[in-house]
């Protein structure tokens, strides 16, 4: 077979402007060639090829290269070979240039390729250049599939699962209208299954499921899909690996397929603080074209029995409290969050309890850092590998370890959050723990003391705004690797929640004359789903799991406007 070049240039045609067109092992770009028109039309026989013809007037006018337009080939989603209709052929733009392509086989091939819009927002922008013969063509269609082939970390086969339930109920369609033909494109073949109950996911997963098929796993959903399936993945690798789930200080193993998230749910707090937006398209091409981002896993247990895993917020006090209520109000869609958060607001209840963890001492980063993590996270990158098997302390008294020391902290709390990341969503665009990093083995502990409204509502506030949120007397905020909280009320005092409820009722009404229903514990809201504990033990694992996505990439640099080219 013939030896293809290592780069290949043509001069090329977009409609009726020529440019000339290179493509290396890493970009293709196109470079606009302004004609000095005069001296072409004088010079240009219409006995000449069009190549030919085009390199000669290129090279006799000393043509001069306007807009330049690049697109790295791992941002190329598909290539294919583009019929040129007689119109097109026709079309008046061609006349300027009919002493070329009266004698040619004009021909054309499309290039699909990533967009970036602005705002971490992407787009699918097609962009068809137009050759003189079928032979340059076909180079460039031979010589891109080439270099795509190359790219191993692109998905090939992915399964699929949609909540029809979440969100708005628009799972179906976002994935039908927005994603299904990107996958089509980028030739990507999937095993779609809409699920029909809650853990349907989760359970296929965990039994059914031939994951040697697989590329990677899609979700289709909010943060509680996305829980459900990596439920499912953990507890499948886990289980091929013989590690015990119930075992608090077990090393669990690494979890290789990739997760996808397309949202379409009521938070989508996962995909915002891996993407930077939530936005389907945009999801789409960052599993299309392969994108990687491990993500630290929190194990939640109580005692020796497993619970759940969380990846983004275990909230105790305000957020169990606001998730618990808008349970009841699901058929409100997103708005639930927003009346069960004012309810919530306004009951202004505090919960006592002991917390004990240990801090992170050998991490690079800091709760209080100006830095954030972003794309290529130096932090995450740099951090300081856990050999050491999870073991519990932090009792009554300061236990030291070889790993640390635990510290210990008894108070009244309105509410106690764990943000393993950042927490951004559309609601928080900086989230509930603004420097905390997706993949560095951590997550940050954030203490709300009992404080008056107006104080807490400036806490909350400021979520929405520049100001910290750490900056308040009465909000404390620490990064750790594992910790612990004990209600003042334990769990074996009664036998469920709703007991804790009945049997608390009149004891706690004595100590708060104002409120009529102030339960003895909250909830733990674990990434959207309530807990059945209040007392639990929790450790992080350190990239445990990855997703389609590369972290939120710093100042996006924004494509040059092509779009009056496409085709
Ligand atoms: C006054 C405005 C205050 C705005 C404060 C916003 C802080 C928002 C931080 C949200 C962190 C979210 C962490 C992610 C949680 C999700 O895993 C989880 C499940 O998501 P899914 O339904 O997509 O499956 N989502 C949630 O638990 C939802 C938490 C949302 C809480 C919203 C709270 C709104 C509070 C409004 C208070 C209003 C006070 C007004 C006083 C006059
Ligand atoms: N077919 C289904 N019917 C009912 N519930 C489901 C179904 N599929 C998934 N679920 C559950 O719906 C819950 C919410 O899903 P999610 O996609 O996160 O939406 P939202 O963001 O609106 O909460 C999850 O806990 C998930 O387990
Ligand atoms: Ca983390």
């Amino acid at each position: 077979m013939e030896k293809q070049p290592s780069v290949l240039t043509s001069l090329l045609l977009v409609k009726s402007r020529l440019f000339e067109v290179t493509l290396n092992r890493t970009l293709l770009t196109w470079k606009e060639v302004q004609l000095r028109r005069k001296k072409v039309s004088g010079n240009i026989s219409s006995r000449l090829r069009f190549g030919f013809c085009l390199a000669n007037a290129l090279h006799r006018t000393r043509g001069i290269t306007a807009g330049v337009h690049s697109v790295p080939v791992s941002e190329i989603i598909a290539v294919r070979e583009t019929e040129v209709d007689k119109e097109t052929k026709d079309e008046g733009k061609w006349q300027k240039m009919s002493h070329i392509t009266t004698e040619t086989n004009l021909c054309a091939f499309t290039v699909s390729y990533v967009e970036k819009t602005g705002q971490h927002r992407w787009r699918c922008s097609n962009m068809t250049f137009f050759c003189s013969d079928e032979t340059i063509c076909q180079q460039w269609v031979r010589k891109l599939k080439e270099q795509l082939s190359l790219l191993t970390c692109r998905p090939k086969h992915l399964l699929v699962y949609i909540n029809p339930y979440g969100g708005k109920q628009q799972g179906k369609q976002i994935y039908e209208h927005k994603v299904a033909q990107l996958f089509t494109l980028a030739s990507i073949s999937t095993d779609v299954i809409v699920t029909e109950h809650a853990n349907h996911a989760r359970d296929h997963l965990k039994t059914q499921a031939d994951l040697r098929k697989y590329d990677g796993i899609i979700c289709v959903g909010g943060d509680g899909m996305f829980s459900e399936v990596v439920h499912g993945l953990i507890a499948r690798t886990q289980s091929d690996s013989g590690v015990d789930l119930n075992d608090s200080q077990a090393k669990l193993a690494q979890c290789n397929l990739r997760i996808g998230i397309i949202p379409a749910g009521s938070t989508d707090c996962i995909c915002y603080a891996t993407v930077g937006v939530n936005d389907p398209v945009t999801s789409a091409l960052h599993i299309i074209v392969g994108d990687t981002q491990p993500m630290d896993v929190c194990s939640v247990h109580n005692h020796n029995t497993f619970l759940k895993y969380s990846v983004s917020l275990l909230g105790y006090g305000f957020y169990g409290d606001v998730l618990t209520d808008s349970e009841r109000n699901r058929w409100m869609g997103p708005a639930r969050y927003d009346f069960s958060g004012f309810k919530t607001f306004l009951s202004h209840h505090y919960y006592e309890g002991t917390i004990s963890f240990l801090p992170a001492t050998n991490t690079l980063g800091s709760p209080r850092d100006s830095s954030r993590c972003r794309s290529g996270c130096y932090v995450c990158q740099h951090r300081v590998k856990d050999i050491s098997p999870i073991k519990w302390g932090g009792g009554d008294v300061n236990e030291n370890e070889s790993e640390g020391e635990w510290k210990v902290i008894k108070g009244k709390f309105l509410a106690i959050n764990a943000a393993s990341m950042s927490c951004a969503c559309p609601r928080s665009p900086k989230g509930l723990s603004p420097a905390a990093h997706l993949a560095d083995g951590t997550t940050d502990i954030i203490l709300v003391r009992k404080c008056s409204r107006l104080n807490f509502l400036r806490h909350l506030l400021r979520h929405t705004s520049k100001d910290d949120q750490f900056d308040l007397t009465f909000v404390e905020v620490y990064r750790v690797k594992k910790f612990k909280f004990t209600p003042n009320h334990c769990d074996s005092e009664f036998s469920n929640i709703r007991d804790v409820r009945e049997n608390a009722f009149g004891q706690i009404c004595r100590d708060h004359p104002s409120c009529d229903c102030t339960p003895v514990n909250s909830n733990w809201n674990c990434d959207g789903e309530i807990l059945e504990h209040a007392a639990i033990e929790v450790g992080v694992h350190c990239q445990l799991i990855k997703l389609f996505a590369r972290g939120i990439e710093e100042n996006p640099p924004f494509e040059e406007d092509v779009s009056s080219f496409a085709v």
